[in-house]
């Protein structure tokens, strides 16, 4: 039997599993359902650890729905903190864990309701995002979709985003333009994509297109990614309130980038996943 506890960051919601409960590797069909709305428990993504758990250091695996593995996630991050807070790993001082994308700390407040993550450092370099053409740092480069020219800045914070500067948002916009900058070829991971509009020096609003995930209420690398955009920019000061959908990060920006995210975890519920709904795997794969 598989256990399972269930959060959301702002809406953006993310199932933790214990290493132990989980005898072979799952694979990524078997990720799919899980996640899937209707034939699994449903989730934005799957967090799975802590895998090694010393000098208050954990390590942690994440997938997205699609059943791909990815580095880094800021609500995954503060929910995983809440996580190891509530099952009386860590207490209230700050500890680190472990992700592909990087080591952050992570300190809980407010009896679990709160978390802020120390997320590390945003970089705009091509190599480090990774953006095909010549090394550069990705700036206000211009992107056609669908007949329509838009212009990007592209970030890395562990894991990819692309944002684009935009008038007007809409979650018609996201869905629409999202899965074809996702997928274009000048991002060769694939990338996040954030529509962007700033509100004034300390507050921005986006809508989100996931990686293998899709449309998002929330995101935390998202709203450093996009912050440090706007930052970059001169468009806004160093510490910005991110609004999105699900709600709002409280994002500060550090002179070398260093990103410090503050925002809520809310625990919805735990249980036992059933071997039983992998029954439906052929159902959801065709
Ligand atoms: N929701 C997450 C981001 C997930 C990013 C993932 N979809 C990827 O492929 O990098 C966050 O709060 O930062």
């Amino acid at each position: 039997m598989m256990r399972f506890w269930k959060y959301h960051g702002l809406g953006n919601d993310y199932l933790v599993m214990p290493p132990e409960d989980i005898s072979k590797e799952l694979t990524p069909a078997q990720i799919r359902l899980i996640c899937h709305p209707h034939y699994g428990i449903g989730s934005d993504g799957l967090l799975i650890g802590p895998f090694d758990a010393e000098e208050q250091t954990f390590r942690l695996r994440l997938f997205n729905p699609d059943g791909g593995e990815f580095e880094k996630s800021g609500n995954g991050l503060r929910i995983f903190a809440r996580y190891l807070w509530d099952m009386g790993w860590v207490q209230n001082k700050p500890f680190h864990i472990l992700t592909p994308g990087g080591k952050v700390t992570a300190q809980v407040f407010e009896g679990g309701r709160r978390v802020t993550v120390e997320m590390g450092q945003v970089s705009f370099h091509s190599s480090r995002i990774p953006v095909a053409g010549p090394p550069r740092e990705v700036l206000q480069e211009s992107i056609e979709v669908q007949g329509r020219e838009f212009r990007f800045c592209a970030a890395t914070i562990g894991n990819p985003h692309c944002v684009i500067l935009c008038d007007d948002i809409s979650r018609e916009l996201a869905c629409s333009i999202g899965p074809h900058v996702e997928t274009d070829p000048r991002f060769p991971n694939r990338t996040n994509v954030q529509f962007l509009k700033v509100l004034d020096r300390a507050t921005i609003q986006i809508e989100i297109w996931e990686r293998g995930v899709g449309y998002t209420l929330a995101s935390g690398s998202s709203s450093s990614a996009a912050a440090a955009v706007a930052h970059k920019l001169g468009l806004c000061d160093s510490h910005i309130t991110v609004r999105m959908p699900g709600g709002e990060l409280d994002i500060q920006i550090d002179p070398d980038y260093a990103i410090t995210m503050t925002g809520a975890v809310t625990k919805i519920c735990e249980g036992q996943f059933d071997n039983e709904a992998f029954d439906a795997l052929n159902v959801i794969d065709n």
